[in-house]
Parts: structure tokens; sequence; C-alpha cells
């Protein structure tokens, strides 16, 4: 979350009683103010800040109300710096590292951080801590003085860090003060015109504090105690910016008071970027020094920071003063945005990578594999039921085409025997009519030609009757076409004339039509007769004397009795056979819809198999991706084991050696107590010892020529 830096400035107390003869700084609330002598404030000069202190307030009150929150937050992962920034002599160094009876924002924030991490119970915490001066540019490790001229490195995993430096682990307060105490033996002062003991270095005390859940590895889920936090906390106290003239620095502190200068306007160019905000910002010269190069994070970037301004309060330091103040408003303005850094472990990383592929899988099967499988499970079913559906159809195909073929044989068995009647009438009909001499050929509806041609049995020669004397044969099939007409037969040859038969008279009679047909009454408009035809009388005697006119008459009336029942039966025939080539028709109209619907259920058929096919596939490769993923999964654990075994082992190590360190304290504090003891009570065994000679020498003197 991005938040502004906190800035608050501090007054310290005059420290010469010098007179004031012109102007004054004055606090009120949160704004320092320069006065005139009589009170007016001076237009232009007056800032306000997060907190302004005055010359009565404590160290104590400054870290409670500046430092406190960002020592708390460095304890809970974030990064945290605090540095003090003023003009030489302004009390830096009494803020930061404080006095015996006031202690400094440093041992306050070790005591704080050793007493917070006490109150949390769920959190184990590892402290490390180094102490270090950037002298005349130069790094040197506090904690060992053989460390100097260290280098500064960035890496991904430890961000901006100096190479070389010793870090103690530490696991108390007490350890940590004495340490710095130890550090501050190496520390650069030197003795200027302006303070007595001046910082010659800007020093950065360092604690790393890492943490990490304490139960995380019973924990079955990954949460955030599981990763381990490590925050880096900077307590800075800056080499006080001089003017050469005022300090009187020559020599080594004529050098030193150039680098700090140099570094100072570098951190005050940084400072100045920053304040510009992130558009008008370009390049900040971190690079510049090794200070801003340190305090990187710090400015601008993943840190909660507070910066303390030290003024000097006496007159004549008034334009350094106004400087100070300056750089304080400049870095009010200033935002960064710190973040609870937060690093994997291996045992944090391969448990949550086992549940993030847990959650992979899930999803993989919610979204992809399921719905797959759904799909498929509803393709096969489609599928099952287009090949019922095709199967019922083909076999109802199957059976029209039975019924089809029946039909049609049936019809042709129809057609044989309409062909067989027609031959029947028409023969019977030529029987009939040559038996009367008498040719009469009538076509009649549906194209069955009858002929009755009553003359032909004597005419013709190869007639069967003539040889049995049967005049009525088995009649001859003789097909016709189709026409409704009755005319008379235009084949025969014309006659000289055509007399009418006594007994039969015109065969277009109406009455004899009706008779014939059975009620069917022709239209006799559309009869013709046949021409004229000389007809040879036979005489009475050449007729067989069997074959007498009534017989004729009789045979007559039997043979259109018959052609009268063919004609019924023909006509039913006729009819049914309609009626079979309609419902054929139908019948046709229904295959081929039946047909096309097949051809649709074929295609769709065809269309599914693809289908299923292209999913089958993508299951496969579903399926092998799964089963990676368990593969990693299960190497994932095994890792996992050996992980948490090393670390086990590390850790009882660790337990071990701090616990062999206590013993050895301890012993040497036993083995100190009882030399101490032995010490004493040498010392007073040698007393008695000396007490007992002199008392000897006194009661026995010896005249000093025995020596
Ligand atoms: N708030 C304060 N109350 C009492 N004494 C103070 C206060 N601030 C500073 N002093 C005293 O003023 C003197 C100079 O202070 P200090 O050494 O802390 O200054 P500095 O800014 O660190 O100077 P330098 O940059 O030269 O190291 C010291 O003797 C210190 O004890």
């Amino acid at each position: 979350m991005a938040e502004k830096i906190c800035v608050a400035v501090r007054l310290r107390p005059p420290i010469s009683q010098e007179t004031c003869s012109g102007t004054f700084w004055r606090v009120e609330d949160n704004r320092i103010s320069l006065h005139k002598l009589h009170g007016t404030p001076i237009s232009g000069i007056s800032y306000a800040f997060d907190y302004v202190f005055d010359e009565t307030c404590s160290n104590g009150k400054v870290y409670e109300l500046l430092t406190k929150d960002v020592i708390h937050a460095a304890v809970d992962g974030f990064n945290g710096t605090a540095f003090a920034y003023g003009q030489t002599s302004s009390g830096k160094t009494f803020t930061m590292n404080g006095s015996p009876n006031d202690p400094g924002i440093i041992h306050q924030a070790v005591n704080d951080v050793f007493q917070k991490i006490q109150m949390i119970s769920d959190r184990e915490f590892l402290i490390r801590v180094s102490y270090m001066e950037i002298y005349n540019e130069e790094i040197n490790d506090l904690f060992a003085v053989q460390n100097q001229k260290l280098q500064i490195h960035e890496s991904l995993e430890r961000g901006i860090f100096v190479a070389g430096l010793r870090e103690e682990i530490v696991n108390n307060a007490e350890q940590v003060i004495k340490l710095l105490e130890s550090g501050e033996v190496n520390r650069h002062f030197g003795e200027t015109n302006m303070n007595a003991r001046s910082s010659r270095s800007h020093t950065i005390f360092r604690m790393v504090i890492e943490s990490k859940g304490i139960d995380s590895r019973q924990s079955a889920d990954y949460s955030s105690s599981d990763a381990i936090r490590v925050s880096v906390l900077n307590l800075v106290d800056l080499a006080g910016s001089e003017r050469i003239a005022k300090t009187g620095a020559g020599g080594v502190r004529l050098k030193e008071g150039k680098y700090i200068n140099k570094s100072l306007m570098v951190l005050g160019n940084v400072i100045n970027k920053l304040s510009n905000g992130a558009k008008q910002r370009a390049h900040i010269p971190y690079r510049d020094s090794k200070l801003t190069r340190i305090l990187q994070t710090a400015l601008g970037g993943n840190a909660k920071t507070s910066i303390i301004c030290t003024l000097a309060p006496e007159e004549v330091h008034v334009e350094e003063t106004k400087g100070t103040l300056l750089f304080a408003s400049r870095a009010k303005r200033i935002t960064n945005c710190a973040q609870v850094n937060e690093i994997m472990t291996d045992a944090a990383l391969l448990k949550r990578q086992q549940l993030e592929i847990e959650e992979l899988r899930r999803k993989l099967q919610g979204s992809r594999s399921e719905v797959l499988e759904q799909e498929i499970l509803n393709l096969r079913n489609d599928m099952l039921k287009y090949e019922l559906e095709r199967e019922k159809l083909e076999m109802e195909l199957e059976e029209e085409r039975r019924s089809h073929k029946d039909r049609e044989q049936r019809i042709r068995d129809q057609q044989l025997k309409i062909e067989n009647l027609s031959s029947l009438v028409s023969d019977g009909d030529r029987s009939s009519s040559q038996s009367h001499g008498l040719l009469c050929p009538l076509v009649l509806k549906y194209g069955v030609k009858f002929e009755v041609d009553l003359d032909s049995r004597k005419e013709s020669p190869k007639d069967e009757c003539n040889d049995r004397g049967d005049y009525f044969k088995t009649p001859c099939f003789k097909a016709a076409g189709n026409g409704f007409v009755a005319m008379r037969s235009n084949n025969s040859q014309l006659q000289d004339f055509s007399p009418l038969p006594d007994s039969f008279s015109n065969v277009a009679d109406e009455d004899t039509w009706f008779k014939m047909n059975k009620g069917y009454i022709a239209d006799l408009d559309s009869l013709q007769m046949s021409s004229a035809r000389k007809v040879q009388s036979f005489p009475p005697q050449d007729i067989a004397p069997e074959c007498s006119n009534d017989i004729y008459k009789e045979e007559l009336q039997n043979l259109k009795r018959q052609i009268e029942l063919a004609i019924q039966e023909k006509n039913k025939l006729e009819r049914k056979h309609e009626q079979d080539i309609e419902l054929n028709g139908r019948l046709m109209g229904e295959r081929s819809e039946l047909k096309q619907e097949l051809e649709a259920c074929k295609n769709m058929l065809e269309a599914s198999e693809e289908r299923y096919g292209s999913l089958e596939r993508k299951f496969q490769v579903l399926k092998e991706e799964r089963d990676s993923l368990q593969k990693s999964v299960s190497e994932s654990s095994q890792k996992l084991v050996v992980v948490t075994n090393q670390k086990e082992n590390i850790m009882k190590d660790l337990n071990s050696e701090v616990q062999r360190r206590k013993d050895l304290e301890a012993e040497i504090k036993q083995f100190s107590v009882s030399f101490a003891s032995r010490q004493r009570s040498l010392a007073s065994i040698h007393g008695e010892f000396k007490s007992k000679i002199e008392k000897l020498r006194a009661e026995n003197p010896v005249p000093l020529h025995k020596y």
C-alpha cells in the first residue's frame, strides 16, 4: 500500500549559552517557525511535519510517536528504516543512540522487537544483526574490523546487500546491546570545532527479522504461515553536514567532511527527485553514493520509513536549519509502497504447488473432463438412438419393399386374369358371331375389344368346330389399347350390303346393348354402324340339323351372359388395379421420404462418429496431462519429505548449538565466579600470610647484618 514517509523534526536544546540577538525557532504542535526576537513570525519560514519535537522532548517520546510503528511493522514482515538527518552537532547520534538516562531509538527498537516477538506465540523468529559504517565512501564492518571496503551487491533473492558483512544471530536484546557497544568502539568519531565527538561516518545498524508460522508443518492447507517472512530494519545515524569554515576541519577531518557532504548531497538529490512525484522523477541517482544505494529500498521503495531531522536551535546555525527543514519538507512528499516480504520455503513452495496442482486438476475435471465425458456419453446415446431408428427404418423399408412386390405381383396376376378374360370374351364373341354369319366388331371401354362375328364359324377352314362339331372354342387372349369407345371395327372390308339377321335385328339396338352391358348405357351417338356388307345367306339345309336358330339363340344368350360377367369382373379388376396403382404411387412417395430420412440419419451418424473420435482424442490428451500432473505431484511430495527432513536436522543442530553455547556461557560464568572467589581467598590467604610474617618479624626481630 502506498504511504508517505513519516517525517519529524527535533530541536535539540541549545548547547552554548549564546544570547539570542535576532531570531529564534518556535515549536507549536506539529509546526516549527522562525520568529523575530520580539515574537513576530518571519513569513515563509514556517514548516509543518508529522511531528515536531521541541528541546524538552525525550528519545522515549520520539520513539513512541515516530518510530514504533515502523519497528512493529518490521516484526510483521515489512521492511523498515528510521534515520536521523541533520547538520553536525544537531543531535542525530543523541537521538539514535541516546544516553544512559534516555536510551535512543536503536536501543528502544531492539528492546521493542524482542518484546513484540515474545508476544507472538504462533510464529518462530530468527534475528540476525549487522552493523556497518560508510566512512569516506567505503563500507566497513563494525562487528569485524577486518571486514573493510565491502561491496554492495544485488540479487533477486536478497535484494541489495553488502557482501561479506558479519551477521550475528541474536536471541535477546541484551545480546544486541552488547554487540552494538562492541561495534561503537570501531566507529569513526572525531573532534571538530562543533562537536567534540562528531560522527565521521554514516552508520547503519541492520536487523534482519525472519519468522515462520510454528504449526505450519502440521497444517494440511497452505496458508501464509507456511511462508517465511523476511524483513530488513535499518536504523541509520548519518554523519552531519558541515561547513568547513565552521568545523575548522583540515587534514583528515577535511577529507572526511568532503565525503560526508558529498554523500549527503546525493541523498538530498535522491529525496529531491523522489519528492517531485512519479511523473517528473525520471532517473533517481541511487547509485551515486553508497549511502543512497544501501537505503534505496527505504527511499521510494518497499519499506516503511521514518525520518527525524535534527535541528540546532542556535541562531548561528539558522541557515543550516533552514536547509534541513527544506530536506524534511521534500522527504515528506515521498511515497513508499511497503508490503510484507514473504519467501517461500521449499516445503511451503511444494505445499503450495501441490495445492495449485490440485486446484488445476479440479478445474480441469470440472471444466473440461467432466463436460467432455458427459458430451461423449450424450453422443453415444444419440448414436445408439440413431442406430435404432435406422434399423427400424430399414425394417420398415424392407417390409414396404416386400408389400410393394406383393402388390406388383397381384397387379400382374390381375392383368393376366384380365387378359385371359378378354381373350375368352373375344374368342367367345368371334365364335358366336361366326355361327350367325354376323360380323359385329365392338370395341368397348378399357380397350378390350370384342368382335362378334357370327359368320366366321363357317368361313374359317381352320375352325376346330369343323373337326369336332364344337363351335365354342377355348378363348385365346388378346391385349388391347386403353380408351373408352364403342365403335364398329373399321378393320373389315366394305361390303356391298349388310342385312340384319332376322332374329338379332340391329346390333346397335339400344335394348340389346343395355342387355349386353347389364344396365350399362353406352353413348349410342358415338356408335358407328359398320358399312354395308354382302353376306352370303346359307340355305337352312346347309346348316347342321342340331344347330338350329333356337340353339344359336340360346348359345348366344349364354355367351352374352358370360360376356356380361366377364365385363363386370374386368371392371372390378380395373378399379382394383387403379386403386393399386394409386396406392403404389403413394407408397413410392413415402419410400423416397423414408430414404431421404435414412440418408439424413446416416449423415448425422457419420458426424457423430467423427465428433466422438475427436472427443476421444481430447480425452486421451487430458488423461495424459493428468498423469503427468500426478507424476509431478508425487515427485514434489518426495522432495517435500527430503526438504522437511533436512530442515528438521538443521533445526536440531541449531538447537543443540544454541544449547551448547548456553552451557558454555554458564560454564564460563561459573568459572568466573569460582575464579573470583579463589582470587579472593588467595588474596585473603596472602594477607593472612603477610600479617603472620609481619607478626613473626615483630616478635623475632632479626639483626640486619644477618642478611
Ligand atoms: N535532545 C538532546 N538533549 C540533550 N542533549 C542533546 C540532545 N541532542 C543533542 N544533544 C547533545 O548535543 C551534542 C551533539 O549531539 P550529537 O553528537 O548527537 O550530534 P550529531 O548530530 O550526531 O553530530 P555529528 O553529526 O557531528 O555526529 C551531544 O553532546 C549531545 O549529547
